[in-house]
């Protein structure tokens, strides 16, 4: 997969170095690639900013620097963080790491001129996304979330592709609590159910946590979690 970013902060991307992302550039499962947006400038001062038609708050990202950004290292599927995008969920993620080609443009200020977005999607597919109902500074931290969230998915970057299936986003259910040694823990003791070797009850245990915790602090995955997963005794409840 060939990733390209676009940001005035490109030294934010530097956590995308570490870890199983640095390990997937460095053995060629992900190109990634982090523009400054300001190479595409062509005054002295490099300027990327211009007060607001309309007035109003703040700054916009003028289009002629995105315009040839965007002209150099596309076409691709265009990934925009914003405050008004469609929700960024484990679904988009699944999308996004399917596709050969992502370009992420990190808007800053009050945003970017729509033109920017208008002129690109008449050439490649765009997809604005939200992460959350609150507001960011700009789109770099965005990017890191939405990286890490697509690069566990690419084949071959997680060891263990099995915690891949048992996650909870991707089974419609917030997963089972998690324990590890040693047994007992400032009075603390791990469920005895999970040291009983009996993986049928197990496997029940933690579905029936994932179920209650689900209920509780996600009321509406429950709505969409198909009663058929339920067997009749569940149903009954
Ligand atoms: N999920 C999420 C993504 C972002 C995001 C992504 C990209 C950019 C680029 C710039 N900013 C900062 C910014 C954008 C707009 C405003 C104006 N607007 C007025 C009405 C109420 C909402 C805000 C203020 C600040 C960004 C913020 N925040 N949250």
């Amino acid at each position: 997969m060939r990733v390209d970013i676009i940001s005035i902060f490109p030294d934010y991307f530097a956590p995308l170095e570490l870890s199983l992302i640095g390990k997937a550039r460095t053995t060629g499962l992900l190109d990634l690639s982090v523009h400054d947006l300001r190479t595409w400038t062509s005054d002295v001062h490099r300027t990327v900013d211009d007060t607001p038609y309309g007035g109003g708050p703040g700054m916009v990202m003028r289009p002629e620097p995105w315009g040839q950004a965007l002209d150099a290292v596309g076409p691709g599927t265009l990934v925009v963080p914003s405050p008004v995008g469609k929700p960024f969920t484990q679904a988009d993620a699944y999308e996004l790491a399917a596709l050969e080609h992502l370009i992420f443009a990190c808007g800053r200020y009050e945003g970017i001129d729509q033109r920017v977005i208008d002129d690109a999607a008449s050439r490649m597919p765009v997809r604005e996304v939200s992460l959350g109902d609150y507001v960011l500074f700009g789109g770099e931290v965005a990017v890191i979330v939405i990286m890490e969230a697509i690069t566990r998915l690419l084949p071959g970057v997680l060891g263990n592709a099995d915690s891949l299936t048992e996650e909870s986003h991707a089974a419609g259910l917030l997963e089972a609590p998690v324990y590890t040694k040693p047994a007992s823990w400032r009075d603390r003791e791990v469920p005895d159910i999970l040291r009983s070797g009996d993986h049928g009850r197990i496997a029940r245990w933690r579905r029936d946590q994932s179920l209650s915790r689900t209920a509780s602090r996600r009321p509406d995955m429950m709505a969409a979690y198909p009663l058929d997963h339920l067997d009749k005794a569940d149903r009954k409840a």
